[in-house]
């Protein structure tokens, strides 16, 4: 899939038909199952693939959160209320559009939930905004009341449950957090599903962790399932935290390979990826994936870990 961090000019290529319909099949066979409460009331999904894609829905803002300088949290209703999920699988992005003012032609792009596969009648999505940013601004413009054109989802990776125990490593730079955070909380969430996850999030300040809260939610859900070491590369650093009080979760620089080495040690010890062999999960800009996971990334060299071993967004 498109490297997240040129999402701009990648995010056309998600309307074409022939893409779109090619991963058809596997995103068919990855679908959450939704937990029917009973059959009169279970809930059917709000947008479904691929119909959705030429025929799109209108979701309708019910609350803004400002959750740091350049990011806000957006919560939708979906069309069909709580009789309806939002069908987009973990780790997956719906795509939205709108017309700019006097623009020739709609501006398209890819947004992954933070919301749950089967929360009811909602759909919430965590948007930075960039600096003249087309979608970006637009979503920031939205208040309550506001609707929002979506299409898809877009076909994402198809995850496997694990019943034995497996090790994975999650690693995100910046606003890469929302796949990287849906597929974690996706996976943890499943009671059957023994994948251990080892987490690393490079921010540049610790003013962008703006997961923060729901990450440690999850880590004290799942103790033994999830460790989350943040990266802060800015001159600003939660202070004491490195060599107080919470040792070895605040880290000082970049997601580096002396953090990555630890971790991959205690990886490999415990059964190292996922079914399908897929080892690492990454999602971030460009210098960052590549410095891991290209050509002449860490990962590669010195961890040995193949190509197809790593899946990026
Ligand atoms: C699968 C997928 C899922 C995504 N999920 C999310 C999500 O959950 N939340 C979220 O906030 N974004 C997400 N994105 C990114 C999102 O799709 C847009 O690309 C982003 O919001 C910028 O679009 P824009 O129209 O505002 O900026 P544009 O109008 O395209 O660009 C405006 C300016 O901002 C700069 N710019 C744009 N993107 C970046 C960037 N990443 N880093 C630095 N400068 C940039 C451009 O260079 C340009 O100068 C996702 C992308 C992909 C591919």
């Amino acid at each position: 899939m498109a490297a997240f961090f040129s999402r701009s000019s990648r995010a056309l290529p998600y309307v074409t038909g022939a893409a779109v319909l090619g991963a058809g099949a596997t995103y068919y066979a990855s679908r959450p199952r939704i937990q029917l409460e009973s059959a009169q009331n279970a809930p059917t999904p709000a947008l479904s693939f691929p119909s959705s894609m030429p025929f799109p829905k209108k979701i309708t803002v019910t609350d803004v959160e400002q959750v740091n300088h350049d990011t806000k949290k957006i919560t939708f209703s979906l069309p069909g209320g709580d009789s309806q999920v939002s069908g987009v699988p973990f780790g997956s992005a719906i795509l939205t559009s709108h017309w700019p003012e006097n623009g020739w032609l709609p501006v398209f792009r890819p947004y992954t939930p933070i919301s749950a596969p089967d929360d009811r009648g909602t759909l919430q999505l965590l948007v930075k905004q960039y600096p003249k940013g087309r979608a970006s601004s637009h979503l920031h413009s939205l208040i309550p009341g506001s609707t929002l054109t979506v299409r898809g989802p877009i076909p994402a990776y198809t995850w496997q449950r694990s019943t034995t125990p497996r090790e994975l490593v999650l690693i995100a730079g910046g606003a890469g957090i929302t796949p990287i955070y849906s597929m974690a909380r996706g996976i943890l969430s499943d009671p059957e599903d023994q994948t251990r996850i080892q987490m690393f999030w490079g921010v540049n300040s610790t003013k962008d962790i703006v997961l923060g809260k729901e990450l440690e939610q999850l880590e004290q859900q799942y103790p033994s399932r999830l460790r989350v070491t943040f990266c802060v590369s800015g001159a600003e650093v939660k202070p004491d935290a490195v060599e107080l009080a919470e040792p070895g979760r605040y880290k000082k620089g970049y997601v580096s390979s002396e953090s990555l080495r630890e971790a991959i040690t205690r990886a490999k010890a415990g059964g190292w990826g996922d079914a399908k062999g897929t080892k690492v999960f990454i999602c971030g800009p460009p210098a960052m994936e590549e410095a891991i996971a290209g050509k002449t990334g860490w990962l590669g060299g010195e961890y040995g870990v193949a190509k197809k071993e790593i899946h990026a967004f």
